[in-house]
């Protein structure tokens, strides 16, 4: 059960924003995808569920080739994008989480059963009957992480999930994903700035102009992490 891509290669236009990229996300792991705005993280994590195509190279998510099984990698690959609210689809929480297990065609036991594991996976149970457009910016981004854990995928994709957060509710947040990762959900997180995060990773994949440039454990990337303009955390002894 893995994200790999072989050789992957996506283009704008003339311009190449992923080049070249071979990379294996096996089950479980916790990863941090670094790297500079611009550096290309977004594009190759669509590739991971199919959102985009390939110009050429290869992506398998559990074995199975994205481009000829669109609808099993979206399955299988939850993905959360940079701004939650342009995600939501429904006035409330407890519709908007459903949406998907609704899609599927799932008798409405399941569904519920779905909705109810999803909000409780993220704390956001007694938010059900909550409009999304009254959330907080933390519930909103837990509220749109519950939504791609409906779809029970194995591997949970958040681009960007601390923007705009306050340090409560990114702990929150985090304590979610770390909770999930330890559950069995292996867990990409997309960030400039790996300082919320670092301390969950199995793993720190950093990336420069469409290239992998570090892969590594967290105590070895840290290092190198500064020359690729990612935000490495400060020296704890200038920190706290
Ligand atoms: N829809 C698009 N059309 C044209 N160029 C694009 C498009 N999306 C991204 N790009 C370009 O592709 C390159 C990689 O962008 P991408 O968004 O994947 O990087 P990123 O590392 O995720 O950065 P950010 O954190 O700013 O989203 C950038 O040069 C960007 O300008």
């Amino acid at each position: 059960m893995t994200i790999r891509t072989e050789s992957l290669v996506h283009r704008y236009g003339d311009s190449v924003a992923v080049d070249g990229v071979g990379l294996e996300i096996d089950d479980g792991e916790f990863v941090l995808l670094a790297g500079a705005n611009g550096s290309g993280k977004t594009t190759l994590v669509r590739h991971f569920n199919g959102l985009l195509e390939p110009d050429s190279g290869e992506v398998f998510v559990d074995g199975r080739s994205v481009p000829e099984n669109p609808v099993a990698a979206r399955t299988a690959v939850g993905m959360v994008f940079q701004n939650p609210r342009d995600q939501f689809v429904a006035a409330t929480v407890g519709a908007d989480v459903a949406f998907g297990p609704e899609n599927l065609g799932l008798p409405r036991d399941e569904i519920d059963a779905r909705v109810a594991d999803a909000l409780d996976a993220v704390n956001l149970s007694e938010r059900r009957d909550a409009r999304v457009d009254e959330l907080s910016g933390g519930e909103r981004e837990r509220a749109a992480i519950a939504g791609a854990l409906a779809m029970r995928p194995t591997h949970l994709v958040l681009d960007e999930p601390f923007t705009g957060l306050d340090a409560p509710a990114r702990e929150a947040v985090l304590d979610r994903l770390e909770t999930l990762n330890r559950s069995g959900t292996s867990v990409v997180v997309v960030t400039h700035d790996v300082r919320d995060a670092l301390e969950l990773a199995d793993r720190v994949v950093v990336m420069s102009d469409g290239r992998v440039v570090v892969d590594g454990t967290p105590e070895r990337a840290v290092k190198r992490l500064e020359r690729y303009d990612v935000r490495a955390p400060r020296r704890p002894t200038a920190d706290r």
